[in-house]
């Protein structure tokens, strides 16, 4: 029996409750519900109260002496970061590139001329899985640092039926070792490989009669992810790739509209996809679209950023009435960071949303976009003990103190993980 664990008297507790059927989009995002000197009582992976921190110690006055206090004054309380795209399992590491680009060439010239996704495909195919759960290991745990519970993982470097399963199968096994959850995203039609290069509808033909079959058929992934952009999957090969899909029980999720205008999003508002993802370019009638459908925005400022390219325009995407959700997108080509607070940072500073906002969209909306907002997104009574401790004092101040990472500590599922900044996760299994 886990301990129970009694946060006490937060200056601030960001609930987001009240929001777990349906993401909140509109004016709702900046709506935040705010608790000052709030307190949460956890026990047995769950969160059994959050409120006032005197309601608190009357309801448990009888078991304070049984419990782990953790004294929360002058700090700030969220439920547990929730990063909802990510490619997070690869080997290798693309510096070379970042040193081209710097020097003027674009990530689609370079992908074309066999780099980008290509290489890290050649060294995801030749890594081992051991290799590949070290490698990925690491990168949870510095998630974990900063303050992330929860994360989405897409295949997609494998681009073969044999390569796929081993960085699905890796995902399945970081899930059950690491304290962080990971809910899995097949994403075969992520590049064309070089060897159907002279015809990619081959490929998009083995995507569909064997990988998704077998993905499905191995439990491996529960959405179905396509980079439907200019040069990689034209919609009408996206659409098929989706529906099929769908067929085997994986629900859509689209990279859309991230280099060109490309009518990913209209795309994913007709197949009615769970999100929509990047959308730096998409068009006012597929923002339309995406707003009519409640297909949730996925943005990814740290991706523009570090592709040197306006962002996704947040702002107009919400006041269009579109829930959105901020991720990393982390990954070795066009984001690899492993920080949410600076993309919450970057989600005010490069696309006009509010702090408010951010937290909805690294919280509840990110776990709506992941299906997965009956359990995590927010701390109410019933929901899995997912809890992110910030040494700031409020909310506000978590955005413009920026690029700093200010995660004091993180409860998952009801247990300590990282206390003052280390992580101190019972287990070894999280130290390489
Ligand atoms: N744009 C497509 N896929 C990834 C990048 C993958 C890579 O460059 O390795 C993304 O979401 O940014
Ligand atoms: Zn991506």
């Amino acid at each position: 029996m886990k301990k129970p664990i009694f946060i006490r008297n937060a200056n601030q507790i960001v609930t987001l409750e009240g929001s777990s059927s349906k993401p909140l989009a509109g004016k709702e995002m900046d709506q935040i519900q705010i608790l000052a000197n709030g307190s949460i009582w956890i026990e047995d992976g769950v969160i059994q109260f959050v409120g006032s921190d005197e309601e608190a110690a009357e309801l448990y006055i009888n078991r304070l002496q049984e419990a782990d206090i953790f004294d929360a004054t002058g700090k700030l309380v969220t439920p547990g970061l929730v990063d909802p795209h990510t490619h997070l399992v690869f080997a290798g590491s693309r510096e070379k590139e970042f040193g081209m680009r710097l020097q003027g060439a674009t990530y689609m010239e370079i992908m074309n001329n066999g780099g980008g996704i290509h290489a890290t495909t050649s060294a995801t195919r030749e890594a081992s899985h051991q290799t590949l759960f070290k490698e990925s290991r690491k990168r949870l745990d510095q998630f974990l640092l900063h303050g992330v519970t929860t994360i989405e993982a897409k295949s997609g470097y494998g681009l073969s039926l044999e390569h796929e399963i081993k960085q699905l199968e890796v995902a399945r096994k970081l899930d059950e070792k690491h304290p962080i959850d990971i809910i899995s995203t097949f994403m075969g039609a992520h590049a064309v490989p070089s060897e159907y290069k002279k015809n990619p509808d081959d490929f998009v033909d083995y995507v569909i009669n064997e990988m998704i079959p077998e993905v499905a058929r191995l439990k491996l992934a529960e959405f179905n992810d396509v980079f439907c952009e200019r040069g990689v999957f034209t919609p009408e090969q996206s659409k098929r790739i989706l529906e099929a899909g769908l067929k085997h029980g994986l629900t859509p999720k689209v990279h859309a509209d991230e280099i060109e205008p490309f009518e990913g999003a209209e795309l994913a508002a007709s197949i009615g996809a769970i999100s929509a993802e990047h959308l730096l370019k998409a068009s006012d009638k597929g923002i339309k679209a995406l707003a009519e459908k409640g297909v949730i925005a996925v943005l990814l400022p740290g991706t523009a950023f570090f592709l040197m390219a306006e962002s996704a325009n947040g702002r107009k995407m919400i006041d269009a009435g579109v829930p959105v959700a901020l991720s990393t997108d982390c990954n070795p080509g066009s984001s690899p960071t492993v920080s949410m607070p600076l993309v919450m940072n970057l989600g005010c500073l490069r696309m006009g949303m509010t702090p408010a906002e951010v937290l909805t969209a690294c919280t509840i909306n990110a776990a709506h976009a992941i299906n997965r907002a009956n359990e995590i997104g927010s701390l109410e009574k019933g929901k899995k003990a997912d809890v992110t401790i910030f040494d700031v004092n409020n909310y506000m101040d978590l955005q413009y103190r920026y690029g700093v990472n200010h995660v004091h500590s993180v409860i998952k599922n009801g247990e300590v993980v990282v206390n003052r900044g280390r992580l101190v996760c019972n287990n070894t299994r999280t130290r390489s």
